[in-house]
């Protein structure tokens, strides 16, 4: 378990809680190993902070006669008769039958057999659960979870919290259950002392039930609305507390990290001047604004510039470098692959040798030769900007006055590697621009990048048509070729992408060569290119220097397109196997057309049988060429969890909210912490004594575990 895991949890740390959990009532020294081996749980506020990840319900019993295979998991009440043992080998297994009086259901266990031997009581009652399946003209549940029949749970009538275990853990027979009681055990005497998190006005505000209150029926929850409002209650505090954090590292950086100030403006009003290569888009305007005004504060800039495909960061990029350039200082852009350091160094070394600005590049694969001269040449001042990848960060890469760093795709770049990029220059912070051209949903924005101030070029050049998509079956492959052909005819280009996924990437390569050799007898004459992962830089170069020179008509690629390349004439894009791609990855690969004045066209093409999730993801692709729209439905459709950029995040660490849920408790976590920072930063005031408790817990909290770990 990661560190960060612990810092978002809730902390309860009065003495008592500090207990070992092996003092626990039926807990001992060999369970408690297990807890401490498998979860990471080493005492009782460990174990109460151990959430489920989900309930079961289990309000209402199934009868045998009235299951059906819809149901994902049945509860039934009833008596076992007997027992078998059938099959040998890897196929033994004991079949237990059972019966409520309208059926028989086979009860059947692949694992564990001698103690399942031992322990099922033949003509005793028991309630079992799980997903019934119908087979053989009999009914039949694998691997049930079963419980003889009390008093106590005869009723049902409950919710079964699921909790994170491991297999090792089940193989011991600790599974939710026993987990569960343990923690029932432990909050029937800790109840009444659990403190409150959250100042009372808060509580009142938003009708929340009490902490203690939120954990009991969490973990015990009587009936759904309880369970409900001990979820709101619970997502609301850590939502509040991962907001109070960020939005109090950004404070603090406001007011403990000096920045350069960048008052000089000589190149960037020559390059207003004399230069600019077309009018900036308003978006682009005001962005800059708010970066100048960063520039000048004498506060280190943290900005997070966030822009749709193609709305024109570039130029964004290039101005907020000016300012460093103007101001003695050097600036850097770092991106996550070669290929996009390449686009970047490419686009901007436009701009800059209008200036005569001295730009290098530096990547892995930079001869040594050259990567010594430019080593020198930063040390020494000579270089004023530097485009690369994380080749930049190596020690040896020393600035004489480094003022500025861009960093591209940040989410592909750990917090670490941003923060080595800081110490480039010892006497002051370098201030810092993180671009992301993956627009990232408001609620996933502000969890993500909470600590940074956020700018969007949320407009598109003008003149530019919107993107025409279309969803076409692989059947209609030769009315497509025909479109393409008049387009060619036209004087365009077209890309036609074909999906590389790793697992499979043989396969993939193979479909990408049928699809070549398809297109070369399709367009008999016409030039054609070709790029993919695993040619080498020279032959890629070649291939896209051919394309971009417009000396071939038809680029056939894999994925490697997808981010950076900038062809204006190249106005349609054929995505092959469309259903294979994830919404943003469609997304920015349609970003690749629509560069130009002409109409451009996307055609996502699919075989006849697809899922309710592609064909959602499809339609919303030709609804729509709003990246801030289609987002939000990645985040519906996905989750957070596989969201690029948030993996490095410890977002997805969260144990209770759910970004794509809990978009308004968000709000209101969010909108809490700042007011309560704004009026009373420093926790004086007597209402907000829990919060000050609170994260003097988490710390210590965070303190032992990185001693633990
Ligand atoms: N204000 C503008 N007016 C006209 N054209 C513009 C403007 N800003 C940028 N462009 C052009 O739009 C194209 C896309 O710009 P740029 O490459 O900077 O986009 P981007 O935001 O980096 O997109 P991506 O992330 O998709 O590469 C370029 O050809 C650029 O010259």
């Amino acid at each position: 378990m990661a560190p960060y895991l612990r810092s978002l949890n809730p902390s309860i740390s009065l003495i008592f809680f500090d207990t070992k959990i092996e003092f626990l009532k039926g807990v001992g020294p060999q369970k408690a190993a297990l807890l401490n081996q498998e979860l990471s749980i080493f005492t009782f506020a460990d174990l109460l902070q151990h959430y489920p990840f989900r309930h079961e319900d289990r309000t209402t019993f199934h009868r045998i006669s009235g299951l059906n295979e819809e149901l994902a998991a049945a509860q039934i009440k009833g008596r076992l008769r007997e027992w078998t043992i059938v099959g040998e080998g890897g196929k033994k297994r004991l079949v237990a039958y059972f019966t409520d009086g309208t059926g028989i259901l086979e009860l059947v266990w692949f694992q564990s057999i001698s103690w399942f031997e031992k322990n099922l009581r033949p003509n005793s009652e028991y309630i079992v659960y799980g997903k019934p399946v119908f087979f053989g003209g009999r009914w039949s549940i694998t691997h049930p979870e079963i419980d003889l029949l009390t008093n106590e749970n005869e009723a049902g009538g409950y919710w079964q919290p699921i909790y994170p275990l491991t297999e090792k853990l089940r193989r011991k027979f600790i599974d939710s259950k026993a987990l569960g009681k343990m923690i029932r055990s432990l909050l029937e005497i800790a109840r009444p002392q659990i403190r409150e998190t959250l100042p009372a006005n808060l509580v009142q505000k938003y009708r929340l039930i009490s902490k203690m209150d939120a954990l009991w029926h969490f973990h015990i929850p009587q009936n759904a609305a309880w369970l409900h409002q001990a979820q709101r209650r619970l997502k609301f505090e850590e939502l509040f507390y991962n907001q109070f954090r960020l939005i109090k590292n950004k404070l603090l950086h406001k007011t403990e990290f000096p920045g350069m100030v960048f008052g000089k403006t000589a190149l960037v009003k020559e390059f207003y001047d004399n230069h600019l290569p077309f009018q900036l888009t308003g978006a682009q305007a005001r962005v800059l604004r708010e970066i100048h005004a960063d520039l000048k504060t004498g506060r280190q800039m943290n900005r997070l510039l966030q822009g749709d495909v193609g709305s024109g960061k570039t130029i964004v990029a290039f101005i907020t470098m000016l300012f460093a350039l103007d101001n003695d200082a050097q600036a850097c852009l770092m991106a996550p692959t070669e290929i996009l350091a390449d686009q970047h160094f490419q686009g901007l070394k436009k701009f800059a040798e209008l200036l005569g600005i001295n730009i290098g590049k530096l990547t892995g694969s930079t001869k040594k030769r050259e990567r010594e001269g430019i080593h020198e040449q930063l040390r020494n001042g000579d270089m004023q900007i530097i485009v690369g990848t994380h080749a930049l960060i190596e020690d040896v890469v020393q600035f004489n006055n480094l003022g500025l760093c861009i960093i591209d795709e940040q989410h592909r770049f750990g917090v670490a590697q941003r923060a080595k990029l800081w110490a480039k220059n010892p006497r002051i912070s370098p201030h810092m621009l993180v671009m992301t051209a993956t627009p990232i949903p408001r609620t996933l924005a502000m969890t993500l990048y909470g600590d940074l101030d956020i700018s969007a070029i949320d407009e598109l050049p003008a003149g530019r048509k919107p993107i025409k998509t279309l969803h076409r079956y692989d059947a209609h492959r030769a009315s497509v070729f025909g479109f393409l052909k008049e387009e060619i005819a036209k004087g365009r280009q077209i890309y036609m992408v074909y999906p590389l996924i790793e697992e499979s990437e043989k396969m993939d390569l193979k479909d990408l060569m049928d699809g070549f050799e398809s297109v070369s007898r399709s367009f008999p004459g016409v030039p054609l290119s070709i790029l993919h992962g695993k040619m080498k830089a020279q032959d890629k170069d070649y291939e896209m220097g051919r394309f971009v020179r417009n000396e071939t008509k038809i680029m056939v690629a894999t994925t490697v397109i997808e981010v950076g390349v900038n062809v204006p004439n190249a106005s349609v894009m054929v995505i092959e196997n469309a259903e294979r791609f994830g919404l943003s990855q469609l997304h920015q690969l349609r970003g690749r057309v629509g560069r130009g004045a002409e109409q451009s066209y996307c055609i996502l093409m699919t075989s006849f049988k697809i899922s309710k999730d592609t064909r959602l993801r499809i339609e919303t692709m030709c609804r729509t060429n709003d990246g801030f729209e289609i987002s939000e439905v990645d985040l519906q459709l996905r989750g957070p969890g596989d969201l690029s950029g948030t993996q490095q995040s410890g977002l997805t660490d969260l144990l209770v909210a759910n970004l794509a849920q809990d978009t308004e408790i968000l709000k209101a976590a969010r909108s809490s912490a700042e007011e309560i920072l704004d009026t009373d930063p420093n926790l004086l005031q007597p209402v907000n004594a829990p919060i000050r408790s609170h994260l003097e817990n988490l710390r210590k909290e965070e303190t032992n575990w990185s001693r633990i770990s």
